[in-house]
C-alpha cells in the first residue's frame, strides 16, 4: 500500500519542552520507530510540521542586527525543511540500515489573492504571556493571538493548491526511496505574473498539504499521527467520547477547533471526499494498529467501507 503520513509537533517537541536541537532529535529518534515499522511493508512518504520551530528561527532572524531586514517566512520555512528533514533522514537511516531515504525541499503553491493573507492564524513558536506577547507584537510588527492561556504569534495560512515537486516525489517513491517532503506545509509560493515561482509569507498547514499531495501521488491511506488516540466528541469535558470509525458527512456536522484539530479534520474529510479512500488520525505509536483498523478515528466515504488493511 501507499501511505502518507503527516507527523504532528509532538514527534519533535511535547508541550511545555524547550526547542533545543539535541532534544528535537532524541524525541524523532523514539517516533521513527513504528514509521520504520511501516516503511518496511509500504510505499511510506512523510510530513512533518514546522509551526513551533519557524517561529524560534523568525524570532532569531528578527533579532539579528546584521540583517537589514529579518529573512522572510517563505526562507524560514525551507530553513525548517532543512533542520527538520536532516534529522529525519538521519533517524530513519539509522532505524532501516541500507534503505535508500531521501529528505527533499519542497515548494507549495498558493494563491496570491487567498484571504488568509488578510487574516493571520496559523499560530507559531513558543507561548507567550499577554504582556510578552504584546511586547513583542509592537517590537517586531506580529499579529498576535490567544491560544489556549498563553498568546502566540499568529501568521498567514493560505490554502494549499498542488505541491510543485509532486511528480518528483512520485518517481522517488515507485523507486523504492522512504521520501520526506512538503514540510511545515512546503514553502508558500505563488506564480507571479511572468508566470515565475514567488516565495510568500506564510505557513501552510502540514495536514492540509498532506491531504492534496496523498490526493496527487494516489496515495491509498492519509494518516495523520498526533499525540492523541482519537479525535473526541466533547473533548475536555466530562462526555468526552472518542470517535472510532467515522465518515466525512458525520465529521462536518460537529464543530472542531480551529488551531489544532480542525485542520486535520478537514485534511481528513477532504482527502476521503476527493478519492474514496481511507484518512486516520491517533497516535504516532500506534501508526501499524491504526493502518489495520485497530487505532485511531478511521474516516471512509461511508460506514461499511472495507478497511485499507482488508483491501
Ligand atoms: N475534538 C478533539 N479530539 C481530540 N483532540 C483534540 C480535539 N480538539 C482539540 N484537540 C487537540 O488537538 C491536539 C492535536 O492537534 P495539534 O496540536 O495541532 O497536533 P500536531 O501538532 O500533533 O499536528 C491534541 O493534542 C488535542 O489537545
Ligand atoms: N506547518 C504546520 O502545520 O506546522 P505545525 O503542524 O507544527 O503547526
Amino acid at each position: 500500500m501507499r501511505v502518507l503520513v503527516a507527523l504532528g509537533g509532538n514527534a519533535l517537541l511535547r508541550r511545555g519542552q524547550r526547542p533545543d536541537a539535541d532534544l528535537q532529535e532524541n524525541n524523532l529518534r523514539a517516533s521513527v520507530t513504528s514509521l520504520a515499522r511501516l516503511a518496511e511493508r509500504h510505499e511510506l512518504i512523510i510530513t512533518h510540521g514546522n509551526g513551533p520551530q519557524v517561529g524560534v528561527l523568525a524570532l532569531e532572524s528578527a533579532q539579528d542586527t546584521n540583517l537589514t531586514r529579518p529573512y522572510p517566512l517563505d526562507t524560514i520555512v525551507a530553513e525548517t525543511q532543512g533542520m527538520i528533514g536532516y534529522w529525519l533522514l538521519q533517524a530513519l537511516q539509522n532505524a532501516l540500515p541500507g534503505r535508500q531515504v531521501a529528505a527533499l525541499v519542497t515548494q507549495t503553491l498558493v494563491s496570491a489573492v487567498d484571504p488568509a493573507f488578510k487574516n493571520p492564524t496559523k499560530f507559531v513558536g513558543e507561548i507567550y504571556s499577554q504582556e510578552e506577547a504584546e511586547k513583542l507584537a509592537q517590537e517586531y510588527g506580529w499579529t498576535v493571538k490567544q491560544d489556549g492561556r498563553y498568546w502566540r504569534r499568529v501568521v498567514p495560512s493560505p490554502a494549499p493548491r498542488r505541491v510543485v515537486e509532486t511528480r518528483l516525489i512520485g518517481r522517488l517513491v515507485r523507486d523504492g526511496v522512504l521520501t520526506v517532503c512538503a514540510g511545515g506545509g512546503g514553502i508558500p509560493v505563488i506564480r507571479n505574473e511572468k508566470g515565475r515561482l514567488q516565495g510568500v509569507e506564510a505557513v501552510i498547514d502540514k495536514d492540509l498539504t498532506g491531504s492534496v499531495l496523498a490526493e496527487a501521488l494516489e496515495a491509498d491511506v492519509f494518516m495523520m499521527l498526533t499525540d492523541v488516540p482519537r479525535v473526541a466528541r466533547h473533548f475536555g469535558t466530562p462526555e468526552q467520547e472518542d470517535i472510532t470509525h467515522t465518515t466525512p458527512h458525520q465529521l462536518r456536522a460537529e464543530r472542531f477547533p480551529a488551531g489544532s484539530m480542525g485542520p486535520k479534520v478537514e485534511a481528513a474529510c477532504r482527502f476521503v471526499e476527493t478519492t474514496g479512500d481511507m484518512a486516520a488520525i491517533g497516535m504516532l505509536d500506534e501508526a501499524e494498529r491504526i493502518l489495520e483498523g485497530r487505532g485511531g478515528t478511521i474516516v471512509t466515504p461511508n460506514a461499511t467501507w472495507p478497511l485499507a488493511s482488508t483491501l
